[in-house]
């Protein structure tokens, strides 16, 4: 059975074009994110894999193609706070903290978004959200910072507590861009271990640039180039990939950036 016709897609991309001004950027692309796993887009600078997930989270509309969601079915003629709404949450790699706010008052916000104020303000509400809050820090390792003005946090802690701040909102797919850009090694391999931990409440697609972190914690690799998928499979079997190595890998990275 191809992954195409499996059952239990969480999220199945068909046949998706997207053009600007008359540019194909992607070009008929089909594949799918399976649920609880940490699905990765690689490929050269201009590949398309940053408009795929613009695609999924609402933001480019496609001239072809169904993006359909379990239990949800075609979400492309939702808008984008409403893909929100139904699950799919992005971390895009411009910050979006409230720099001079508490670690645990960004996750206040972040969890109350679009919640009543009534709701709010009910002290078994609060309680439970507190609870939820501290739960989620924890995940990321962030719970004894939590009263730390953001601003102060270290490179990395500032993108996990942007991962906090979409897990609170209990995602179905979490949609990940470059994540450990700018990380060093220790960094880059708690991010990994963080992932890891998420997958157990939802998938998470990441476009990523950093083969070492991909091939860690990859359970699928799509490899695209052109606007189009190269191919697909686990990172073992893209990394040996003969087309992977000459499009890709076996290029300099300084000739990519
Ligand atoms: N809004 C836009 N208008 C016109 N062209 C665009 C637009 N967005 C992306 N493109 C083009 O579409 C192609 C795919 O871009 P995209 O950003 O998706 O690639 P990518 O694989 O994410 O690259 P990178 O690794 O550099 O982030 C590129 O040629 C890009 O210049």
């Amino acid at each position: 059975m191809s992954r195409l016709e499996k059952k239990e897609d969480l999220l199945l991309l068909k046949h998706i074009s997207v053009e600007f001004d008359g540019f194909k950027a992607i070009d008929d692309v089909t594949t799918s994110v399976a649920p609880h796993e940490i699905h990765f887009f690689i490929g050269p600078n201009g590949a398309g894999k940053t408009t795929l997930l613009d695609v999924i989270c609402g933001k480019t509309k496609p001239s072809a193609g169904e993006v359909d969601y379990a239990g949800v079915g075609n979400i492309l003629k939702l808008k984008e706070f409403e893909i929100v709404k139904k699950g799919i949450c992005r971390k895009f790699q411009v910050p979006s903290t409230f720099v001079n706010l508490s670690v645990y008052d960004n996750m206040r916000i972040a969890i109350n978004h679009d919640k009543s104020v009534f709701g709010s303000l009910m002290m078994r509400k609060r309680y439970l959200d507190t609870r939820k809050i501290f739960e989620v820090l924890h995940l990321v390792g962030l719970d004894k910072k939590s009263k730390e003005t953001a601003k102060n946090l270290s490179h990395g802690e500032k993108q996990w507590l942007e991962i906090a701040m979409l897990l609170v909102e209990e995602p179905r797919l979490l949609l990940l861009d470059e994540p450990v850009a700018g990380m060093g090694q220790a960094e880059t391999e708690k991010t990994a271990r963080i992932l890891e931990d998420i997958k157990d409440r939802c998938s998470v697609a990441v476009v990523e640039h950093d083969m070492d972190f991909v091939h860690s914690i990859a359970d699928c690799v799509t490899v695209m180039h052109e606007g189009a998928v190269l191919t697909e499979g686990t990172s073992e079997e893209v990394l040996q990939d003969e087309r992977v190595k000459e499009v890709y890998l076996g290029r300099g990275r300084d000739e990519d950036a």
